[in-house]
């Protein structure tokens, strides 16, 4: 059976997982050979000769390594089937996993087993990929662990401290797929690869060369592509707080200084990385419970003269100016690059410039903002139905990516927001500019990623097959921008670069170097006559057999290459008299059922300069590669430059499509804390139902600060609250919003009170979850902020709950004065606009008919008449009895308020379920229509029944 050669790193991973191999192997497989020749019987005696003047030892040293690598794989097959929980619960035996790793324990190993580890005390919190031949090996607790998570079969080695040795493997070229599932699930892996040659005698000397953690990857197998995995450092002096952000994957770093811990948690909130350093421990506390991936590092990451000469390596001495005017960026900033030199095994050449975003504008989104504004993720944990996924139509990974940025860190720079919003216009007004440029942006490649990959060493042929494709695009779409008249500046083509990749790369490249076709002959002279001698072999062997042809008289002679390499005379046996023919030089090679083989001293000497041709073209392949990706390090901050202009114009691009398709307008903005918006709607579910979305009028200002929203459940209460603040969202990131008119306040905050739930990971209940969610808004928010509290008090009892309400909703008014919306049950609160100017009541209208409720989703100044609360619970299922006994009891409730009674009394539950049931003539109609026998049953008789049954069932209804 052939298989076909796997053309990815996934494709290997398939063909050798050796939990699939055996699962197939319950299936029975033909024996039968598809061997074009199947020998007949054996002649060594020819191979013996041919092998004669090779090295004894030689020999036997490859002997030996196919041995090895024969008994590695047999183990795991065996291992398979062997009692794994024996070999795992093995590891118990150890008085401590610390144990294994001990002073003691080394001692006592072998050679191989003591280098291991050592090499893995030093990295106990990374899973170790140990470089084994062809394999990578996992033992001890890796090995159980990796097996768990990447499905492998534990097998067992050789016992050290008297206790067997658990032992896991994958093969070397499809780690990557399995480093990118273990990495996905939040592990560290570090790769120890041979670093001298394994066949030389002795230990082979391994070391690691990289470390994956999960926020610093650059393989594009690793990163969603429309999303980033950023890496944080954290440190404080206790007087401010520094969070420095990379993203290892376009080069971003973002330094933000923050004043309170509070602030600084939620600015991590808002970047979300995907792994936080830090060395101090109480400066992690609350991120740990929030479940993010924290690393601790030494602390001589942060301190001493380190973090800065770090910064100089990087950046050179200018931008270390920059950093001693503020010294306390220093320490997290150069802990940020170490960890990247120390895992990459490089000093990046691709960082950008650090931006200082505490000079930026930024807008603080909080967490719980992020969350009840489903930017990210629906609050039923969804992806596909939130914001971004939504409205995210970028036609590139790039722009994609920005967009998601822009969401995460929304800015109140008056000027920027300006300019962003120009573009768009300019975009929304020219429709035809605007088609051809999404077709341009549809074929654009991820730039930033290939420019990290350079800079980090681990460019593919493809990645630059893509780069160059990628400039190809670029003249096209300035051309767009002359041709539209767009009056902006054509992007930087970079044409020497361009040249120099169009001239040197393949059309089509493949995914490895060793595959060989990446360079053109065109572009190397040397390479195009080793190709000439490779590529003309064929027609050296034709003039050959010719030759020898003629030479032997044997007719039906041939000359042949194989797959791999080899030559040889072939001549069919099936004339007998060809073998007399045969000459004394020909070297016997082969015996097949209908032809022998032959070699002779020329063909081996052609067979030779063939292979070496081979050889020589991939050595100079890899030579002119190398420095191609030498060049480009050159040229980086352009390309990234390029990378990021492109990013910008498919979010412009994408804004405007979005405007023109949905009926968008530019917003304006005021510093005056006014919101103003005519007609608005929410940007989700306007597209989500199938009913038409009810737009709906915003006033609010200084003197209507506070708003108060009542109304039925279901009324849209909350979608109102939630579509003023992605409508301040949207405009903040520089698009057009979803009304006929916005006038936006560059707010500082958008802080939200939504919903309530538990957090069994902090411990906390419903009900302090939404205080100190309360307390944390009463805390930071400003006259500048946005609020939205939605039922606030709901998880106590009524009074608390009413009176804490009524307490946070007068503060916000009289003390920090935000525009603030506040839903609420309670109708109480709406007195609170009787007493404090800046209060207004708001209350979104239904209608109630034949105890049927419909929404009208309208937003209209004062107060509702009353929550439908029941006629919902109706809507929903409610049983009917529960729905009469509640009915009885809001009645009691509705007296008890108004005094008529002193004191609520227990409904009579009987005689609410009695209410509920049937009348007797009901079940007396009911009784005679199951006693009828339908085979007795004659018309006239029939008739009779009917007319009882009619007349039962008037008698209960006017009874
Ligand atoms: N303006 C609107 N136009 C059309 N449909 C709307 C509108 N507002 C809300 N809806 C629909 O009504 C549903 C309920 O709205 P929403 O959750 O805002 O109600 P609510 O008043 O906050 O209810 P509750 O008090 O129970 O939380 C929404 O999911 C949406 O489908």
């Amino acid at each position: 059976m052939t298989k076909n050669k796997p053309t990815s790193s996934a494709d290997y991973s398939q063909a050798f997982n050796f939990a699939d191999l055996l699962e197939q192997s319950n299936a029975p497989v033909s024996l039968a050979s598809d061997l074009e020749f199947v020998p007949d019987s054996h002649d060594f005696s020819q191979i013996e000769e041919l092998t004669a003047h090779l090295d004894k030892k030689q020999l036997a040293q490859l002997q030996t390594d196919f041995d090895q690598d024969l008994a590695s794989s047999m183990s795991k097959l065996a291992g398979h089937t062997s009692n794994q929980e024996q070999i795992i619960s093995g590891l118990q035996n150890y008085a401590s996993p610390d144990a294994i790793y001990s002073d003691e324990s080394i001692a006592q190993a072998s050679p191989m087993m003591k280098q291991y580890l050592l090499i893995k005390r030093e990295n106990r919190d990374k899973i170790v990929f140990f470089r084994m031949g062809d394999f990578y090996e996992f033992f001890f607790d890796d090995a159980v662990l990796t097996a768990k998570e990447l499905s492998l079969a534990v097998s067992s080695r050789q016992s050290h401290m008297g206790v067997i040795v658990p032992m896991a493997g994958i093969p070397y070229h499809a780690y990557e797929a399995y480093a990118a599932k273990l990495v996905a699930k939040g592990y560290s892996i570090a790769i120890c690869e041979q670093t001298s040659d394994p066949k030389a005698k002795g230990l082979t000397e391994r070391s690691i060369v990289r470390i994956f953690t999960p926020g610093t990857l650059s393989e594009e197998s690793y990163l969603p592509a429309r999303d980033s995995k950023p890496l944080c450092a954290v440190y404080t002096d206790y007087v401010s707080y520094v969070v420095a952000l990379l993203d290892l994957s376009s080069g971003l770093v973002e330094i933000s200084k923050l004043d309170n811990y509070k602030d600084f948690v939620s600015r991590i909130q808002q970047y979300n990385p995907a792994e936080i350093i830090y060395s101090d421990h109480k400066l992690v506390e609350d991120l740990l419970l929030q479940k993010y991936h924290c690393t601790q590092v030494d602390s001589s990451y942060f301190s001493g003269r380190s973090p800065l000469e770090n910064i100089k390596a990087v950046y050179g001495a200018q931008q270390v100016e920059r950093f001693q005017a503020q010294k306390n960026l220093i320490p997290a900033t150069g802990a940020l690059i170490k960890y990247v030199q120390q895992t990459q095994m490089v000093v990046p050449s691709h960082l950008q410039t650090p931006r200082f975003a505490h000079e930026n504008d930024l807008v603080i989104l909080d967490s719980s903002t992020v969350n009840n504004l489903e930017l990210f993720t629906t609050n039923s944990g969804q992806k596909d139905s939130s914001f971004v996924e939504v409205l995210d139509t970028c036609s590139s990974t790039m722009g994609a990516r920005l967009f998601r940025r822009w969401v995460r860190q929304p800015t109140r720079n008056l000027l920027q927001l300006e300019q962003r919003l120009d573009y768009v216009e300019t975009f929304l007004q020219s429709e035809r500019a605007r088609t051809k440029l999404i077709s341009l942006l549809k074929s654009l490649g991820d730039i930033e990623r290939i420019v990290a990959r350079v800079s980090l060493g681990n460019a593919s042929p493809r990645d630059l097959g893509e780069l160059r494709n990628n400039l190809l695009l670029v003249p096209h779409i300035n051309k767009v921008f002359t041709e539209y008249d767009l009056n902006i500046s054509p992007l930087d083509e970079l044409t020497p670069l361009r040249n120099l990749l169009l001239a040197a790369l393949e059309d089509k490249q493949p995914m490895f170097l060793r595959d060989g076709g990446v360079i053109r002959s065109s572009f190397n002279e040397q390479l195009a006559d080793l190709r000439n001698v490779r590529d003309n072999v064929l027609d050296v062997l034709a003039d050959f057999e010719a030759q020898e042809k003629e030479r032997t008289g044997i007719e039906s002679l041939t000359v042949k290459l194989n797959n791999q390499n080899e030559m040889y005379i072939n001549i069919p046996t099936g004339n007998a008299s060809n073998l007399d023919k045969i000459p004394e030089n020909y070297i016997h090679k082969q015996s097949l059922k209908a032809a022998r083989r032959f070699i002779t001293p020329e063909l081996r000497n052609l067979e030779i300069k063939y292979s070496a041709s081979e050889q020589q073209i991939a050595e100079l392949e890899k030579s002119i590669f190398t420095s191609i990706l030498e060049a480009l390090k050159h040229e980086l901050a352009y390309i990234q430059n390029l990378a990021n202009q492109l990013a910008r114009l498919d979010v412009y691009v994408s804004f405007a499509q979005l405007a023109f398709t949905n009926n968008y307008v530019r917003p304006t903005f005021n510093v005056e804390q006014k919101l103003e918006i005519k007609q608005g709607r929410h940007p989700v579910i306007e597209k989500l139902i199938k009913t038409p979305f009810i737009a709906n009028d915003t006033q609010a200002n200084q003197a209507q600060s506070l708003q108060i929203i009542t109304g039925p459940n279901m009324g849209g209460k909350s979608t109102y609250m939630r579509q003023n603040a992605l409508i301040v969202l949207m405009a903040l990131i520089g698009s057009y919003v979803p009304a006929q008119d916005a006038n936006i306040p560059l707010v500082d905050k958008i802080l939200t009170r939504i919903g309530a739930s538990d957090d069994i990971s902090t411990g906390k209940s419903t009900f302090m979850v939404e205080m100190s969610e309360m307390a944390y808004i009463l805390d930071n928010a400003s006259q500048n902020s946005l609020l939205l509290i939605d039922e606030i008090g709901r998880g106590t009892s009524t009074f608390d709950g009413l009176s804490l309400a009524w307490g946070c909703a007068q503060y916000i008014a009289q003390e920090i004065k935000a525009i603030t919306f506040f839903s609420t049950h309670y109708f109480e609160l709406t007195a609170l606009a009787e007493q404090l100017e800046n209060v207004i009541n708001l209350s979104v209208a239904a209608i109630e008919h034949n105890e049927q409720i419909s929404f009208l989703h309208e937003i209209k100044q004062g107060t509702a008449s009353k929550s439908y609360g029941l006629a919902v619970a109706k809507l929903a299922g409610l049983p009917q009895e529960v729905l009469g006994i509640a009915g009885a009891q809001l009645k009691a409730l509705a007296q008890h308020q108004e005094g008529s009674k002193a004191e609520l009394e227990v409904v009579e539950v009987e005689q609410v379920v009695a209410q509920a049931s049937l009348a007797p003539e009901q079940e007396e109609a009911l009784a005679l229509l199951e006693q009828v026998n339908l085979n007795e049953l004659t018309p006239i008789s029939g008739l009779a029944l009917l007319e009882r049954l009619q007349n039962l069932l008037k008698q209960a209804k006017t009874s």
